[in-house]
């Protein structure tokens, strides 16, 4: 055999007789093996065999005190796994059979003939280092064995792998997690025909006879189902043909992801404010989330809730969440614009186009070019206006009033009303084509008192305002006062509450709001309560609300039309003002004015 010089083969030769180890030495070497290393008697053998390895030992039977099979026991105790060749002669043949028995390679006989002693150590040289490689190979499959187990391991996915005949055959950790509260018969060494029988924790098992048919694979399945306990689970599914490296497939492999967690890790990030909204409660996660996701498409949107809900404050998060957000947000309050005004007021209008119009005017669609109209109280507007609206929905293009020349606008719109929409449709008052082209995405925003977790998290915001906007130092309220604050309905909402707040910050005195500061009706827990625990919606489609003032009303007991006049009196004729004192918003106020056919400029105001 020709021996790489590079490569050492390094061999013990044990001889008590000087002459034979130099000649073993000497027929070694030349056959390319090397480093030879002699030893004359067991206890040198043993300290060579101790301080470094060897592919192969040659040792004499005898050996002065010992014998060589005394060496061949002592290696074998060290755990030196090298081929032994035992060297005999007459009469210790017998022995040296022997040998064999204790892992002996072989043995040659005295006189040692050249060609005996090279053939028989190459042959247990060739036999080690088959050995040797097949030890090597034995190890490298237990290290990618145990490297592959690491991999499985630290994937949060679940693995698992099966044969054609729906045997299971592996299954990562993550897969026994999720499937033993599942179904512990999915396991490795189960069926999965015997697993599934009844179970609907087997969503992927029709996938994986699918793929086992066609042997093409499925790419991110996603699938719901409901397990045994009623939890909602969203999974999503991966499943390819198990192919063994030689172009044959003999089983499937399936990854499923649980993307419950992602949803729920996305819905566990419970937020306490939002833009410039607050409520940490689950009705405004909801909303939030629903605005985040609403934001970044231009679809219409229809704000629902009763007044005071903030669906003034949603849609200004909305423009916030929307690539328009450094565009202009323009808002309309179309109750505010008397009805022969509001299409000029909208769509603009060319000068001469009707008394009045001594110039041309830019309408709010326009100013709202690239970013987002807001039209607050749509359900109030006039059946010729919705119409109008309504083309120019469907078209993106309107004519100013005088103009016959249209013009084109990226307009998203955003609406919002305090009326049911829908029954108003009902009743023939708006148009069901502008309702479904306005609604069509729909944010509803909770009234107060089904978030009633929220008011101290609110309150507490609108202490830290007011006292610092009124330069007060009050910072908190009384346990007292709060548990007020959370049983009352708040007809109002959020608008009330934050009046309240402000009211009561003017009456304080010291750093903390008492009971006594907040309005009567509040300490008394009876105004109200039987108006707003009912249905949330009064006859003739509106959200249903007390419209009592809130605070110590000077009014009380007038009829709403002298109740009104007496607030516009009082606020000197300002609007916003009188609707604050009647504790109702402007734009009720409004729809009042008109509904009462109050024509203020008939009072001394
Ligand atoms: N989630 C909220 N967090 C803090 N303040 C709020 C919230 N919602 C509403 N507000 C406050 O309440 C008042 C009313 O809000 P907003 O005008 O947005 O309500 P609205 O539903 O549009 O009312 P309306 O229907 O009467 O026009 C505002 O002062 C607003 O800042």
């Amino acid at each position: 055999m020709e021996n790489n010089p590079a490569v050492e083969i390094p061999i013990l030769v044990v001889d008590d007789e000087e002459s034979l180890r130099h000649t073993f030495k000497i027929f070694l070497k030349r056959e390319g093996y090397g480093p030879i290393i002699l030893a004359s008697n067991f206890e040198e053998a043993v300290g060579e065999l101790t301080t470094r390895s060897f592919d192969l030992v040659i040792s004499d039977i005898v050996l002065g005190g010992n014998s060589g099979i005394d060496l061949l026991k002592r290696i074998r105790e060290l755990n030196i796994t090298c081929p032994v060749i035992m060297v005999t002669g007459y009469p210790h043949v017998d022995t040296a059979s022997e040998a064999l028995r204790f892992g002996a390679f072989d043995y040659i006989q005295k006189p040692v003939e050249k060609d005996q002693l090279l053939k028989t150590s190459r042959l247990a040289l060739q036999q080690y280092k088959l050995q040797h490689e097949k030890q090597k190979a034995e190890e490298e499959k237990d290290h990618y064995r145990a490297y592959l187990d690491t991999l499985l391991r630290s994937v949060s996915d679940s693995i698992i792998t099966i044969d054609q005949d729906l045997n299971i055959i592996k299954m990562n950790q993550a897969a026994r997690s999720f499937f033993s509260p599942l179904n512990p018969a999915i396991n490795e060494g189960g069926n999965l025909s015997v697993a599934c029988a009844d179970k609907n924790s087997c969503f992927f098992k029709e996938d994986a006879e699918k793929v086992l048919r066609s042997g093409i694979e499925i790419k991110e399945h996603r699938i719901e189902f409901t397990t045994e306990t009623m939890d909602r689970k969203v999974i999503s599914i991966c499943i390819s043909p198990l192919e063994d490296g030689r172009g044959s497939f003999h089983g499937v492999v399936i990854v499923i992801r649980d993307m419950t967690c992602l949803i729920e890790s996305a819905s566990s990030k419970l937020r306490s404010s939002f833009h410039r909204m607050i409520g940490a409660s689950p009705a405004m996660q909801t909303v939030y989330t629903m605005i985040e996701n609403v934001g970044k498409v231009d679809s219409a949107v229809l704000i629902t809730g009763e007044s005071g809900t903030g669906k003034e404050l949603a849609t200004e998060a909305l423009h916030l969440e929307s690539h328009r957000k450094n565009r202009p947000l323009v808002k309309v309050d179309c109750t505010a614009i008397p009805e022969n005004l509001l299409e000029s007021e909208l769509f603009g209008h060319k000068k001469g186009s009707f008394t009045g119009a001594d110039q041309d005017r830019m309408g709010r669609i326009l100013q709202a070019d690239g970013g987002t109209l807001f039209l607050d109280e749509i359900g109030d507007i006039p059946p010729m206006m919705q119409l109008r609206l309504l083309r120019f929905l469907q078209e993106k293009t309107f004519y100013p009033v005088g103009r016959d020349t249209s013009i084109q606008v990226d307009v998203r719109i955003i609406a919002a009303t305090n009326v049911n929409l829908r029954e108003k449709v009902q009743q023939g008052k708006f148009r069901e084509d502008l309702y479904f082209r306005l609604r069509v995405i729909d944010i509803i925003l909770p009234p107060l008192r089904e978030r009633a977790g929220d008011i101290p998290l609110l309150a507490n915001n609108f202490i830290q305002h007011y006292s610092r906007k009124m330069g007060k130092p009050v910072s908190g309220i009384s346990d007292q006062a709060m548990t007020l604050l959370t049983n009352y309905t708040w007809p109002g909402n959020i608008r009330e509450l934050e009046h309240v707040i402000e009211r009561s910050c003017v009456l304080c005195n010291g750093s903390t709001i008492a009971s006594e500061q907040l309005p009567i009706e509040i300490q008394n827990q009876t105004t109200f309560q039987d108006t707003t625990t009912s249905s949330p919606l009064r006859q003739g489609g509106e959200l249903q609300h007390s419209e009592k003032p809130l605070f110590s009303d000077p009014f009380q007991g007038n009829s709403p039309e002298s109740r009104i006049i007496a607030a516009l009196k009082k606020s000197g004729g300002n609007k916003a003002k009188a609707a604050r004192l009647l504790s109702i918003d402007r734009s009720t106020l409004y729809r009042k004015l008109r509904e009462m056919k109050i024509d203020l400029s008939t009072f001394d105001l």
